[in-house]
């Protein structure tokens, strides 16, 4: 199976046009104020629409009600909802079955008991995204370039496709791949020069570093060690 990436967090069309010329599968664009990442709905159109075809577009919204993601669905008219707050397996029902299309549910992971919530979401969401927790005083649950113990993953049999995020960078991607052999990657602090300021060179070299650690240790039907 092909490692599926994510490039998250655009806000120009350099960043969206560099993610397509690199090979990325995926673009994220953030819909959260707090976020320096977050792009209006008007901009986001424009960016979504540049993407089409191209590359899949997950609208990532924190904790949004069904109004928000209303006027999220007709602006972007997303592939893909990310659902990055603290929503319940029966919210990721609900928006699945509201708005008709594919949900990634993130999980915050700090230790193994964090796990334990992975089977009643692996039972709604269509795709599990793994994300380190988020510290107690944090302004936003995740573009924080904070990785977890990879590890942790471990022998996880999620029942479905899952992404791991959380710090993920050139650097590291290899390594990250190696241990959890994810069959998907998502990436935004780790490609950026600021918060907010993708880099086009970063992003060539995480999807190249990435590429080159999948198709060493694929991350399907690999046997385990
Ligand atoms: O990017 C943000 O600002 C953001 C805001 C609110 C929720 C999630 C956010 N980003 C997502 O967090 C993970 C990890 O990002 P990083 O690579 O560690 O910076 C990733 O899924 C981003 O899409």
């Amino acid at each position: 199976m092909t490692l599926v990436i994510k490039i998250c967090g655009l806000k120009t069309s350099e960043a969206v046009e560099a993610a397509a010329a690199a090979g990325a599968d995926m673009v994220g664009l953030v819909v959260f104020p707090p976020s320096p990442r977050h792009v209006d709905l008007a901009h986001g159109r424009s960016l979504a629409a540049l993407a089409t075809g191209r590359l899949q577009v997950v609208a990532l919204t924190v904790d949004a009600d069904d109004a928000l993601l209303d006027d999220i669905v007709a602006a972007l008219d997303p592939d893909w909802l990310q659902l990055h707050g603290k929503e319940t397996p029966e919210r990721v029902a609900a928006v699945k079955a509201r708005f008709g299309r594919p949900v990634m549910k993130a999980l915050g992971i700090a230790a193994a008991a964090d796990l334990a919530r992975v089977p009643a979401y692996a039972a709604v969401a269509d795709r599990i995204l793994f994300d380190a927790r988020p510290p107690k005083d944090a302004t936003r649950p995740g573009g924080l370039g904070r990785a977890f113990d990879w590890d942790l993953l471990d022998d996880l049999d999620p029942g479905l496709g899952y992404m791991l995020s959380g710090g993920l960078d050139p650097a590291n991607v290899a390594e990250a791949l190696r241990i959890t052999r994810a069959p998907a990657v998502d990436v935004s602090s780790g490609v950026e020069r600021a918060p907010g300021d993708k880099d086009p060179q970063k992003i060539a070299e995480f999807v190249r570093a990435a590429r080159a650690a999948a198709a060493a240790a694929p991350a399907v039907a690999r046997p385990r060690a």
